[in-house]
């Protein structure tokens, strides 16, 4: 999952440090790389990026210097390429009708058939990311004007993307006809902007104005803000449900409905579907499992604790790329408060389990602390197929609730009893009905009907 942003002003501003504070805001979205790229005085297209961590990657200083009428950004997590420099975004180019820059949030099921079918045709590419075919696509189709070139780039794309793009001197917005990834757009004065998520328009002071619907381009240039159609008719709607129940931050509104009310909704309805009646105290795993669990002991009139402790100068373990850096991180970032946990019957309440990691070590832990029984309850339905929407949940062999069923599971972490959301249950805190989400990496139930499995890296 990646986060963009974008910013478009009537006249030249520091349009930068919004783009830099925007990034800031969505650093949960992504934590391998970070980029920025804008249009110069002469009509050219600049980039800076970087590995890491935004205030790594980028100089909030020297950003804050540039005047510029048009500046979109990038954080990234891996899903489709390596985690590399050439693989950062935005990806920027200078085809032959002008400048060109892109920032991608999602991912493509047919990236790797395009750019097969490209490079037959003699395209190099630069890059190992699906993101980059959007623009061969368009350079083949150098006959139409830009904005044109894009839409008939995108009506050849299938699966996930929210896009900000640098486009001449416009600023444009899409997102595909299924509505996989989040994308607002927000406005402070006269400056326009699109975020993936509405947390990073309250930083830089806009108000957020709406969602950019599914299959919707927005653009935004000296004429004002224009709404078009990408030509495809989508049979359902695909929003991706682990936005609400993981991904987004608690402070962000995604399709009108606010994140933090779904995940105290969801411990509610875990609350109700699996009680834990007797036990002592409820807890959260930090950082998102905390809203599930206030939910779960308002429902259960059981006490709520902060009885696990984060350590804050450790990021998201789940998005980390490999697995030892995984393990570590979870060793560091989580410890209980070995007091709380003394003769007690514990809920630990968590919004998913991947791979386990993290269930595990904090079972063993609070058993290691005295807690007399530890039940753990999951404010999802079980993680059993890989998602190709832009999150990088692993090959089912590596899901640990594809691995075992829920007594191996509960086994396997050390838990006195596991349990997890019931589907129908994701659906009524989410507030849309089934065919208006997507819950593939749950269900198993794909965008093209079956489970795709084609290596995505291009
Ligand atoms: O079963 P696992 O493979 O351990 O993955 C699941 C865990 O990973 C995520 O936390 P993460 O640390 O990424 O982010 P958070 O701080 O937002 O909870 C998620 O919230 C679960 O706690
Ligand atoms: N997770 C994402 O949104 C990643 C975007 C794009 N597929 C990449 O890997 O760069
Ligand atoms: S498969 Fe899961 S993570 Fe991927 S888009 Fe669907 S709900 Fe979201
Ligand atoms: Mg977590």
């Amino acid at each position: 999952m990646c986060g963009v942003f974008g910013a478009y002003s009537p006249r030249p501003e520091p349009l930068l440090e919004d783009v830099y504070l925007g990034l800031y805001a969505l650093q949960h979205r992504g934590q391998e790389s970070a980029g920025v790229a804008w249009i110069n005085g002469d009509g050219m297209a600049k980039t800076v990026k970087g590995m890491g961590l935004v205030h790594d990657a980028l100089n909030q200083h020297e950003l804050s210097q540039q005047e510029t009428r048009v500046a979109i950004g990038h954080v990234r997590y891996s899903t489709a390429g390596g985690s590399l420099a050439a693989n950062a975004q935005p990806l920027v180019a200078t085809y032959a009708r002008g400048p060109v820059g892109i920032a991608h949030n999602g991912n493509l099921t047919n990236g790797k058939a395009i750019a097969q079918y490209l490079e037959s045709r003699g395209a190099i590419f630069q890059s190992t990311t699906d993101t980059e075919v959007i623009i061969h696509l368009m350079a083949h189709q150098a006959h139409k004007p830009p904005l044109e070139a894009l839409i008939g780039a995108l009506r050849r794309l299938v699966g996930a993307y929210s896009l900000a793009v640098l486009l001449e001197d416009r600023l444009v917005a899409a997102r595909d006809p299924w509505g996989f990834r989040p994308l607002v757009l927000g406005k402070r004065g006269d400056v326009t902007y699109i975020a993936s998520e509405s947390c990073a328009l309250d930083i830089v002071g806009a108000e957020l104005i709406r969602d950019v619907e599914p299959g919707e381009i927005v653009v935004v240039d000296e004429k004002g803000i224009r709404s078009l159609r990408i030509p495809v008719e989508p049979k359902r709607h695909f929003g991706c449900a682990f936005e609400y129940v993981y991904f987004a931050r608690p402070d962000s509104i995604i399709d009108g409905r606010s994140v933090y009310a779904v995940r105290k909704e969801l411990g509610r309805l875990l609350a109700k579907g699996s009680p834990c009646p007797g036990a002592n105290l409820v807890t959260g795993m930090p950082d998102s499992g905390t809203l599930a669990a206030m939910g779960y002991a308002e429902e259960s009139s059981i006490a709520y604790e902060k009885a696990i402790v984060r350590n804050r100068y450790v990021g998201r373990t789940f998005i980390q790329p490999t697995q030892r850096v995984r393990d570590l991180g979870v060793r560091i970032k989580l410890n209980p408060v070995p007091h709380l946990m003394e003769g007690k019957d514990v809920v630990v309440v968590d919004d998913s389990i991947v791979r386990g990691t993290t269930a595990q070590r904090i079972v063993t832990l609070m058993r290691g602390c005295g807690a007399r029984n530890v039940h753990l309850r999951i404010a999802s339905p079980p993680v059993r197929f890989p998602c190709y929407y832009g999150i990088d949940t692993p090959v089912s062999e590596e899901l640990a609730a594809a691995r075992m069923d829920i007594e191996g599971l509960e086994r396997q972490v050390g838990a006195c009893s596991l349990a997890y959301l019931r589907e129908e249950d994701l659906f009524e805190a989410i507030g849309r009905g089934r065919n208006d989400v997507c819950t593939a990496c749950f269900s198993g139930h794909y965008l093209e009907g079956k489970e795709i499995d084609h290596d995505l890296d291009l």
